[in-house]
Order: structure tokens, then C-alpha cells, then sequence
């Protein structure tokens, strides 16, 4: 597909490019994929106007608080809840916005559960992993904001875990041990992916989709693939999460120019792994100079500060805490 740039009406987020899927995975070397500036892509070349921010999904809406009322504009509507709510649950007039997490027990899936649950714009939060995760629900369950929290530990228990939710966020899946790429990930987590999706297309049809496991630039097309197959698919609602590339760009350039970190926006197009993570360095705001040696250097450090952290983890893991923290932070 030749390049493109477009904006979507719903958020304004810029695309700054559509590009065949790189990853040498199967499943996607013969698709066209979108990506956008922002860190989100989606199947088909259509382009993304979401970003999923503070536990809570924004499409191209807001978030205020004001007078002790935080409100949001979600899809078209409006939610809006008391920043003070109790445990016991919402009440009336607060937010029934639901939000199942897939891969809830992983390293990835609890502290993602965790920003959720303190959101008081969520009015259930499900969790579902094949392993146990009802000790996750229960440790969450304690925390004094009103998000209702809720065990689904496997493969019978996902319907009920997905049935009519707002929101599906799929962490589920292995990482990967140094010395492997993603598209290594492929053959496990493909699979997993397309049986999540299943589930998604059969119990939860409008919901948005925010797929974390990788091969994200395979994972997402297999998604989008299910959800056409089942006659569900909305390319409005389908995401893959790559803002850590955004976040991971925006850290080393304002270490490397002596930045603010707040003042610093790097848009990052393209996929999730290696080659396809294109920084724009030169499109940095504020406009920042850098030297060739700086461009090649900075380039090459966004690539691979995925393999930076699994080799530095050494076995145990890929990227978890800074993952979830780009979600908080998201825009
Ligand atoms: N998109 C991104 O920016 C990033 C993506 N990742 C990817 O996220 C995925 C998860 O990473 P971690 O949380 O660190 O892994 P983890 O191994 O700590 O957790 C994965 C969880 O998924 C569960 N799981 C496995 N198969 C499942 C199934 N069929 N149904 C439901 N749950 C299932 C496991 O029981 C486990 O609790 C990996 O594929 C990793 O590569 C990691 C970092 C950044
Ligand atoms: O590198 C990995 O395997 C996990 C990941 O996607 C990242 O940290 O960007």
C-alpha cells in the first residue's frame, strides 16, 4: 500500500503511514497494515482514532475531573462517576463501562489490573487467565474504588468472563527469553490470540479490542481475521499496543538532548518489533537538532530496547512494568 496520512475523525490521532507488515511471521507477510503516530494499529489499512489512557479508554474524547467528578467521553458517550466513589460498587448515574483482561495473572495482566481497578470510571473489571487468578481478583478486590472485580480461570470460564464488556485488553500469551525475536512468539501466542478472539466475536461483539501479545503486527491481522470471519469485525475497534515505542523514544531523546521529559513528543510509526519501529526523530517536538551519529544511535536504541530489557531480565521476562506504565500514561 503506498504511503498515506490521514486523520481520524474521531480523535484527530495522525497516521503518518500505511506499510506491509515486515515481521517475517506467516500470517502477515502478505497483509497490509496501518499503523499511527500514536502507537496503535490497526488490520487493514484503516486508521486509528483510540488511545487507551489511565486505566480507561478514551476515543478521542476527555478526561476531566472537576469538583470531585471525573468525567469521560467514550465512544460517542459520556461517562461520568464520583472520584470518591466507595468500594461497594457503582451507584447511580456512575460509570457501567466493563473491562475484561485476558492474561490477567501475568506479569504483564496484574499490574495492568491494578491501573484498571483504581480507575473509578470502570464498573467491572473481569479477569481471566488459564492460570489461577482468583487470588489476583481478591487482592484487587480490597481496593476502595468502585470497580467490581471477578475471577475466569479457563477455557470455561471465558464467556462468562467476556460476556457484554466494553473493553478487552489481551496481555495472555508467553514472552519471549533472550536470544529469541518476537515472530519466536508466533506459533504459541497466535493461537491463544485467535481463541481469545473467538470469545471476543461470540460473547462481546462491539467491544474494543487492545491486543498487548506478540507478535503484535502478527497478533492484531490474525484478530482482525477472526473477527471478519465471524462478521464482527470493526477496524474502528481493533488495537494493537505499541505506545512503549512512543514512551521508550520520548525517555532517550530527552536524556540524550538534557529535555524536560514532560516537553518531549517523538511520533513513532510503523509496527512492534525491530526495523518496523520507525522513530521520526525529525518530527520531535520541540524541534530538536540532532547529528547523523545521534539519529543512528537514538534509531537503533528505540529498535531494540524491547531485546534491552529481556536481555537484562535474563530468562525471567520481557517488559512489564514500563508496558503498563505507557498505558497509564498514554495520551
Ligand atoms: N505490545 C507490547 O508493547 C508488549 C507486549 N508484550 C507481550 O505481552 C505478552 C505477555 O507478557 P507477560 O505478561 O510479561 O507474560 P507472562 O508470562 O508474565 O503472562 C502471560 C499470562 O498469559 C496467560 N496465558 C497464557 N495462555 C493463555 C490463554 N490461552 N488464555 C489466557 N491466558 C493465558 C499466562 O497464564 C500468564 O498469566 C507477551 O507475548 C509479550 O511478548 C510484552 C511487553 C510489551
Ligand atoms: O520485547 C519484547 O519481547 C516485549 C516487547 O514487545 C517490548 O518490550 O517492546
Amino acid at each position: 500500500m503506498a504511503a498515506s496520512m490521514a486523520t481520524t475523525a474521531a480523535s484527530g490521532v495522525a497516521a503518518f503511514g500505511s506499510i506491509a507488515a515486515a515481521t517475517a511471521s506467516p500470517a502477515s507477510s502478505s497483509r497490509t497494515v496501518s499503523f499511527s503516530s500514536r502507537g496503535f494499529f490497526a488490520a487493514s489499512g484503516e486508521v486509528l482514532g483510540l488511545s487507551f489512557s489511565s486505566c480507561s479508554v478514551r476515543a478521542g474524547g476527555f478526561v476531566t475531573v472537576q469538583d470531585g467528578v471525573a468525567k469521560q467521553g467514550v465512544r460517542g458517550r459520556s461517562l461520568q462517576v464520583r472520584a470518591d466513589a466507595g468500594a461497594s460498587g457503582p451507584k447511580s448515574g456512575q460509570s457501567t463501562f466493563k473491562v475484561a483482561v485476558l492474561g490477567a495473572a501475568g506479569g504483564i495482566g496484574q499490574p495492568l489490573s491494578l491501573l484498571i481497578k483504581m480507575s473509578p470510571l470502570i464498573s467491572e473489571l473481569r479477569l481471566y487467565d488459564i492460570a489461577n487468578v482468583k487470588g489476583v481478583a481478591a487482592d484487587l478486590s480490597h481496593c476502595n474504588t468502585p470497580a467490581q472485580v471477578s475471577a475466569y480461570t479457563g477455557a470455561s470460564e471465558l464467556a462468562a468472563a467476556l460476556k457484554d464488556v466494553d473493553l478487552v485488553i489481551i496481555p495472555a500469551g508467553v514472552p519471549r527469553k533472550p536470544g529469541m525475536t518476537r515472530d519466536d512468539l508466533f506459533n504459541i501466542n497466535a493461537g491463544i490470540v485467535r481463541t481469545l478472539i473467538e470469545g471476543v466475536a461470540d460473547h462481546c461483539p462491539n467491544a474494543l479490542i487492545n491486543i498487548i501479545s506478540n507478535p503484535v503486527n502478527s497478533t492484531v491481522p490474525i484478530a482482525a481475521e477472526v473477527l471478519k470471519a465471524k462478521g464482527v469485525y470493526d477496524p474502528k475497534k481493533l488495537f494493537g499496543v505499541t505506545t512503549l515505542d512512543v514512551v521508550r523514544a520520548n525517555t532517550f531523546v530527552a536524556q540524550k538532548k538534557g529535555l524536560r521529559l514532560i516537553d518531549v513528543n517523538v511520533p513513532v510509526i510503523g509496527g512492534h518489533a525491530g526495523v518496523t519501529i520507525l522513530p521520526l526523530l525529525s518530527k520531535t517536538k520541540p524541534t530538536v537538532e540532532f547529528t547523523p551519529e545521534e539519529v543512528e544511535e537514538l534509531t537503533v536504541r528505540i529498535q531494540n530496547a524491547g531485546t534491552e530489557v529481556v536481555e537484562a531480565k535474563a530468562g525471567a521476562g520481557s517488559a512489564t512494568l514500563s508496558m503498563v506504565s505507557d498505558i497509564a500514561f498514554a495520551e
